[in-house]
């Protein structure tokens, strides 16, 4: 069941998450109802790794054809190749959701 305080991400973003060069993410409806300043637990999809939490800044509705090079830059990637990764990871769903959000790095249970 979807659990606003935890979100997960393929191991190959978490170099880019950990240098703060991918600051959003695109999800489905499934995965839109996190929430504004809530702190979520990060982990690594394929290893269940905790690596890291995050703040949410926003979550804002976005149309497929409306993903622009400023969406690509917040994902550290070019255009046609974020086009494509959110085309293999949710086919043939348009709408789909931005979710803006910080590395919270105070968060970490290390550090508390
Ligand atoms: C593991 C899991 O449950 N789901 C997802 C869904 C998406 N993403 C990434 O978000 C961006 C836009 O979709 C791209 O960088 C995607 O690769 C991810 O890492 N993990």
């Amino acid at each position: 069941m979807f659990d606003p305080k935890k979100m997960t991400f393929y191991k190959r973003f978490t170099k880019d998450i950990l240098a703060g060069s991918k600051t959003i993410t695109i999800r489905d409806s499934s995965e839109s109802h996190y929430k504004a300043d809530t702190i979520v637990e990060v982990r690594e999809l394929e290893t269940g790794r905790l690596f890291t939490h995050i703040k949410i800044n926003s979550v804002q509705p976005i149309h497929f054809n409306e993903l622009t090079e400023r969406h690509a830059k917040q994902e550290n990637m070019s255009l046609p190749m974020l086009q494509k990764v959110i085309a293999d990871i949710y086919p043939n769903i348009k709408n789909l959701y931005v979710i803006d959000f910080n590395l919270c790095p105070t968060a970490e249970p290390e550090i508390v």
